[in-house]
């Protein structure tokens, strides 16, 4: 059996879920620019979905939306069945959506396990007094939160790296770290932009069963954002294909893959990578 066979095994079946996310025409304009126009989905629980298009498509804008770093212009996103368009970010992540950035955003100066502890903020139960005061219920908190992003460095392979500056790190080994702090913040959806951007195709092949590996073990829902279709069609059970704004295809890897349009907005585009 060749690797991308086992990959496609480890897909989760396609039984009857509950729709974790819902976006309901949601457009989103920066002045002139329709960036997303009238973009509709229903994401069901465990799924693995890919968001693909040529440069300028719309698709980081996609994620800006959900977890409202710009408001939409129209339309309606739920959460696990709650209206969700006009939370604050810090709301949405409390509610259980994670997200990577397409450029890396890590705290440079902070050690890699110190990146990690930070993604537990968004559930600290002990206050400042408590923190400052060093109280057993904070000692508790905190050690209980180092345990925590040991198990997610173990998961990630990057536990031989804990005291390393995170810019220290390769960028392959920085997304990864990323991916381990929004796993910090206990996430239903996770929102991964380029993963794998920057990763040789070694690190690649690794970070597919990785995503699937964490898929399984978290109980994710997951998006990503990918121009590696090597990422995309090996690991995504749908994919939706957005260009300008506008969604061209939705379909299974294989329904894609030979989908006219879709070959047209990618040679017209004049990706490589398509
Ligand atoms: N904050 C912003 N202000 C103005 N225009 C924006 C802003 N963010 C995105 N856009 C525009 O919206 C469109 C979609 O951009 P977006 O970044 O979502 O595309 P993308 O598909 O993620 O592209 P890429 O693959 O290059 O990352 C582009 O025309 C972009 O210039």
């Amino acid at each position: 059996m060749t690797k991308e066979t086992s990959l496609q095994d480890k897909k989760a079946p396609t039984q009857q879920k509950n729709v974790i996310l819902r976006m309901t025409n949601v457009t989103k304009k920066f002045g002139g620019i329709v960036a997303v126009s009238n973009f509709n989905l229903e994401l069901k629980e465990g799924e693995l979905l890919g968001l693909i298009g040529p440069n300028g498509a719309g698709k980081t804008t996609v994620f800006n939306l959900i977890t409202h770093v710009f408001p939409v212009t129209e339309g309606r996103i739920e959460f696990l069945g709650r209206d969700i368009t006009k939370l604050s970010t810090d709301k949405i992540i409390r509610l259980g959506v994670a997200r990577t950035f397409q450029n890396i955003r890590l705290f440079g100066s902070m050690t890699v396990e110190e990146n990690i502890l930070t993604g537990f903020h968004a559930h600290l139960k002990s206050n400042l007094f408590s923190s400052v005061a060093f109280l057993p219920s904070y000692q508790r908190e905190e050690e209980y939160f180092r345990a925590k992003a040991e198990e997610l460095m173990k998961d990630l392979g990057i536990e031989h790296l804990r005291d390393f500056k995170a810019t220290a790190l390769p960028y392959g080994l920085q997304r990864k770290l990323e991916i381990a702090r929004a796993l910090a913040t206990s996430p239903k959806l996770l929102l991964l932009d380029e993963p794998a951007a920057g990763m040789n195709p070694d690190e690649t092949l690794e970070l597919n069963e990785l995503i699937l590996k964490i898929r399984e073990k978290y109980g994710l829902t997951i998006i990503v954002i990918e121009h590696d279709m090597k990422v995309i069609m090996n690991i995504c059970e749908r994919i939706i294909v957005l260009d300008h704004g506008v969604t061209i295809a939705e379909g299974t890897p294989k329904e894609i893959q030979t989908n006219p349009e879709v070959i047209k907005a990618y040679l017209g585009a004049g990706d490589e990578d398509a």
